[in-house]
């Protein structure tokens, strides 16, 4: 069935499971197929923002760690040298169009006050005035999940839904290592089947959701889950999609029945 899919303004997510291979090390190609797509997005005159993980997995291959760190401190660290690195490879692959890039380090104080939320609701008003794509991460130095503070966040996919609500955004899609939503995890249960459409996630839903497929992934299906219930609350829309061919972003623009649809418009289906 063919999806009523309005997308000018697009928040796109893109997790660190499809930017770094499972040996560690970075997924160039995959960076630079993603940028090529989103560039192409904004040749055809879509205002389009970028939530990037990653700074966490590509720190650790710079430093030389196999194994992520343990401790919080040691995250905030390795996320601090690969953010840096995360965005100047984005930077290049973007300068070939001639686009720029900007750098938005966000935490939850962009909801929790109403100042905060106006000031980057402005900033990414310019930006997108500007013909500018705005990468978004979490501020990992101050926002961990461990820490009962304020400003904590914890992951990007409920971070993508705040941005997408921020910015007033007709689409939030979720680009992962997973083809969407499952009645159980795949990679755990072979009959586990994909829901082609939810439009209400309720707790039975949350209890199909497991944990993080790869060593490098943070929050697994149970944050996905969580940023699809705050679109649908908002009234608008989220895929969820497989993101090793970034091409998939056009088909899903087209209205094809791809991934996991979460919208309201419509009741809960799966495949099959
Ligand atoms: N019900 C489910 N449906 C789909 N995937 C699931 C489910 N439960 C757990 N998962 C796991 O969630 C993983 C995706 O989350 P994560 O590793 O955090 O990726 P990302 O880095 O893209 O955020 C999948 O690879 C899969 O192993
Ligand atoms: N902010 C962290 C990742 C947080 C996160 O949600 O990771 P993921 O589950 O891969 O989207 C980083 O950039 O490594």
């Amino acid at each position: 069935m063919e999806r009523n899919i309005k997308g000018n303004r697009i928040v796109i997510k893109i997790g660190t499971s499809s930017l770094i291979n499972p040996d560690g090390s970075l997924n160039r190609d995959s960076i630079q197929k993603l940028s090529d797509v989103l560039c192409e997005l904004k040749m055809q005159g879509k205002e389009v923002v970028l939530v990037s993980s990653g700074a966490i997995g590509v720190g650790m291959g710079r430093v030389g760690l196999k194994d992520r760190p343990t401790t919080i401190s040691g995250q905030q660290a390795v996320a601090a040298v690969g953010q840096g690195e995360l965005i100047g490879i984005y930077e290049r692959f973007f300068a070939k169009y001639q686009i720029s890039v900007a750098q938005l380090l966000l935490t939850r104080d962009v909801l929790l006050f109403p100042q905060s939320k106006k000031n980057v609701s402005n900033a990414f008003q310019e930006l997108l005035q500007m013909n500018v794509i705005p990468i978004v991460n979490e501020n990992d130095t101050v926002s961990v999940d461990e820490l009962d503070h304020e400003t904590k966040f914890g992951d990007n996919d409920q971070l993508s839904a705040i941005v997408a609500k921020v910015i007033d955004a007709d689409l939030l899609i979720m680009l992962s290592d997973i083809d969407g939503f499952y009645s159980a995890n795949p990679n755990e249960d072979e009959n586990a089947k994909l829901f082609s459409k939810v439009s209400r996630v309720d707790h039975s839903l949350i209890n199909a959701a497991g944990g993080k497929g790869t060593k490098f992934g943070t929050g697994g299906m149970v944050t996905k889950l969580k940023a699809a219930k705050r679109i649908l609350d908002n009234n608008q829309q989220m895929i969820l999609a497989n993101g090793s061919d970034p091409d998939i972003i056009f088909d899903i623009l087209k209205g094809q029945d791809i991934g996991t649809w979460f919208t309201n418009t419509e009741s809960t289906e799966m495949e099959g």
